[in-house]
This record gives structure tokens, sequence and C-alpha cells, in this order.
């Protein structure tokens, strides 16, 4: 059965779409992919959607049918290129773009992206709003990865760790016995860094980490940093850009507007490497392997502090494991359409705080 898994993530940068097999046992396969970047003025846009106190209701709704519009013709293109018909696939599991996450107490997420324009000009059933159940049932919505990591990535050896670095770095802690496994968001990955390098160089992200190389971290910095209290919260917890801007951090160390441009850049990448050791020296394993996923897998800078930190993992990337580290999460959101239509659980409430085990989703047929 084949599926389509659409995620757009916090780093505002386009959708990522993955077309999956998914196999009698339930496993995902990934046949083929496809990127559509947004452009600049829609980023811009989205970001203010995101990140402002008041947002006019105009915009909202325009933004909600645009993106529809986009993740639509994001899926068209990925069946033309490749050559298959929309009668070939299930169904799509489209994530979103979110807008607004508030963990608990009193916990929402909003994710825009009109899944009734999906479902009509593609003519395939679309899955979505997949985090608003969980929340019902007591949870945050979020991480909704660790589940489709227990299915795909489990191996019967060592200690196994699956860590995402997108706009926020989240991980999954892999258990033989699934009640076991568990994951949350451990802070920043690219969010303040991406943020950093557009405001001073005018550039969407660091290339291979090369600025943040040329720099010095400042620990004076990072040790004012690494106070905020979401640090050291105990799982399960979940987070956004809410907490984790520019702005919030530029108001606590203004600082850092009067430091070397280099130096603040290569700190708040050590800001993110030094919470990832601190969550998994907390709550992981420190010995065994760590497979990276998203973009950040790309930051070979940021790998090698990561490293750095955690010098008995041996890290590698979701590749070796089968899945193209771009890819895990829309492969994740076209495996939670599965679930979603053959009435199975996709949510790990050990991962998100929920009462229990959840269909998510709403489905519009096609
Ligand atoms: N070649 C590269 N060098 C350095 N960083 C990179 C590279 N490619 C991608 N990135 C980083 O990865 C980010 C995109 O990652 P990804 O698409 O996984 O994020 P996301 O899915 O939007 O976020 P999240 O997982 O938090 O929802 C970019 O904004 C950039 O910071
Ligand atoms: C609310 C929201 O969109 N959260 C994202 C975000 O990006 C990474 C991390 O924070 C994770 O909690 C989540 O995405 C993935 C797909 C998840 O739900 O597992």
């Amino acid at each position: 059965m084949l599926y389509i898994g659409l995620m757009s993530g916090t780093s505002l940068d386009g959708i990522d779409a993955a077309l999956v097999e998914i196999d009698q046992q339930g496993m995902p396969h990934l046949l083929a992919s496809h990127y559509q970047s947004y452009d600049r003025a829609l980023q811009a846009k989205l970001f203010n959607l995101s990140q402002a106190v008041e947002v006019k209701l105009e915009d909202l709704a325009a933004f909600d049918h645009q993106l529809g519009r986009l993740y639509a013709h994001c899926c068209l293109t990925l069946l033309k290129k490749h050559n298959y018909q929309a009668c070939d696939i299930q169904a799509i599991g489209c994530h979103g773009q979110t807008i607004r996450h508030k963990p608990r107490p009193n916990a929402f997420s909003m994710q825009i992206g009109d899944a009734n324009i999906v479902a009509e000009l593609t003519g395939i059933t679309t899955v979505a709003d997949f985090r608003r159940r969980d929340i019902a049932a007591g949870g945050e919505g979020a991480p909704l990865v660790p589940a489709f990591h227990q299915y795909a990535f489990l191996n019967d050896h060592n200690p196994r760790q699956i860590l995402n670095l997108g706009g926020i770095a989240n991980i999954t802690i892999l258990s033989q016995d699934p009640e076991h496994t568990f994951g949350f968001d451990l802070g920043p990955a690219n969010a303040l860094s991406n943020e950093w390098v557009e405001k001073h160089w005018q550039l969407n992200f660091d290339e291979g980490g090369a600025i943040a190389r040329s720099g010095t971290f400042q620990p004076d910095l990072i040790k004012r940093w690494i106070a905020i209290e979401y640090f050291n919260k105990p799982p399960p917890k979940s987070t956004g850009r809410e907490l984790f801007n520019l702005a919030q951090f530029e108001l606590h160390t203004p600082e850092v507007n009067s430091l070397k441009k280099e130096d603040v850049l290569a700190s708040l990448i050590e800001l993110t490497a030094i919470s990832i050791s601190r969550g998994i020296e907390q709550w992981g394993y420190t010995e065994g392997e760590l497979f990276l996923c998203g973009g950040g897998a790309r930051n070979i800078y940021l790998v090698e502090r990561i490293q750095h930190h955690l010098l008995n993992i041996r890290i590698g990337l979701t590749d070796d494991l089968g899945i193209p580290a771009d890819m895990v999460e829309a492969c994740a959101f076209a495996w939670l359409a599965y679930r979603t239509m053959n009435g199975l659980n996709g949510n790990l409430p050990n991962a998100t705080g929920a009462k229990g085990p959840r269909v998510l989703g709403a489905i519009y047929p096609a």
C-alpha cells in the first residue's frame, strides 16, 4: 500500500514529500521524494504569523488556504516526477504548518494548510490534524515521530537513539520493550542559529556550519542560556519557537549585539550541542548508537560539537538505516496516515504524555 507523507517543519524552509510503501508488517519503505521550498516572502510571512502576539484572522484564513494549495501541488509534482497516479495512493498524511504550540498545562497546537483542498485537488484521501487528539487525551501532541522511529529503526543489539535536528531538536530513546521507548523535544537545533544567520548574513542557514566554525563560542553566554528552565524539565515535554526565538534571546542577553557575530553563532551552536548532550546524559543512553536526521545533520560543525560532548556514542545518519536524513519526518507522516486509515494508534503516550494510545487525525475523503 502506498502513502504520501507531507512535512513542513519549524524551520519554515519548505515542504518535504515522501512516497512510502507500507508492507504487510506495517514497515515503511521510501520509494520516492520531492522537496518544494517556500519562497522568501512566504517564509517571512509564516514566520511573522507564528511569532506575532496578534494575528489578523484574515491572514490566518488566507495562509490556511494558500498552504493547502501548495501541499496539493507538492503531491502532484511528486506523483508526476515519479510516474505514479493518484489512484495508486491510499492516503496522504499532511502534517501542516505549525503556527502555535503551547505545551502543558493548557496545551494547544495549531497547524494550518487546509486538508479539504489537498483532498480536492489531488483526488487522494487526506489525513491531517494529527496532534489535537493526543492533546485532548492529556498529552502535548508532540513529539509524534517516536512511534515511527520505534517501528522503522528498532534493532536488537546496541542501545539506539534517533536525534532529529530540525528547527527544534527531538530525540527518541528506543527500547526492546515498546512500553519503554520514549522521546522528547530537547530544545533548539537550528531555529536560533538560522535567525542569527538571516539577520547578519541574509542567508537561510550556515552551510555545513562553516561560519560558526570560524567563530569562538563564549562560555558566559552559554552559561546563561543553558540555565533556561526547559532544559532541566523532565520528559514528557515539547517546545517550539515560542520559547526558542532570537528576540527572546536578545532580550535575555542583550550583549549579543555588541559581540562578534561569528562568536555569537558559534555560541548558539554550542548551546544546541550542550543541551542535546545534557538531555541525553539525564534521560537517554550515553553509549551505543545515535542516528541523526533532519537538515541539521548536514551541519558538520554541529555534528562534531555533539560528538565532542558525547564521546562514547557512535554517531551515524538514518541514511544508514534506509531512510535519508531529510525524509524521516515526511515518512513518519505517511506512516501515521496508514495508522489512522487502519484504526491504529499513532502516538506514544510516553513521548507525548497522553493518557493512552489514540488513533490520530481527521480523514478528508477523496
Ligand atoms: N547543508 C546544510 N548545512 C547546514 N545546515 C543545514 C544544511 N541543510 C539543512 N540545514 C539546516 O536544517 C534546517 C532544515 O531542517 P529540517 O527541514 O529538518 O527542519 P524542519 O523539519 O523544518 O524542523 P522541525 O523538525 O523542527 O519541524 C535548515 O533550516 C538548516 O538550518
Ligand atoms: C508542534 C510541532 O510542530 N512540533 C514539531 C517541532 O519540530 C521538531 C519537534 O518540534 C517535534 O516536537 C515536532 O515535530 C515532529 C515531526 C514530531 O511531532 O515528532
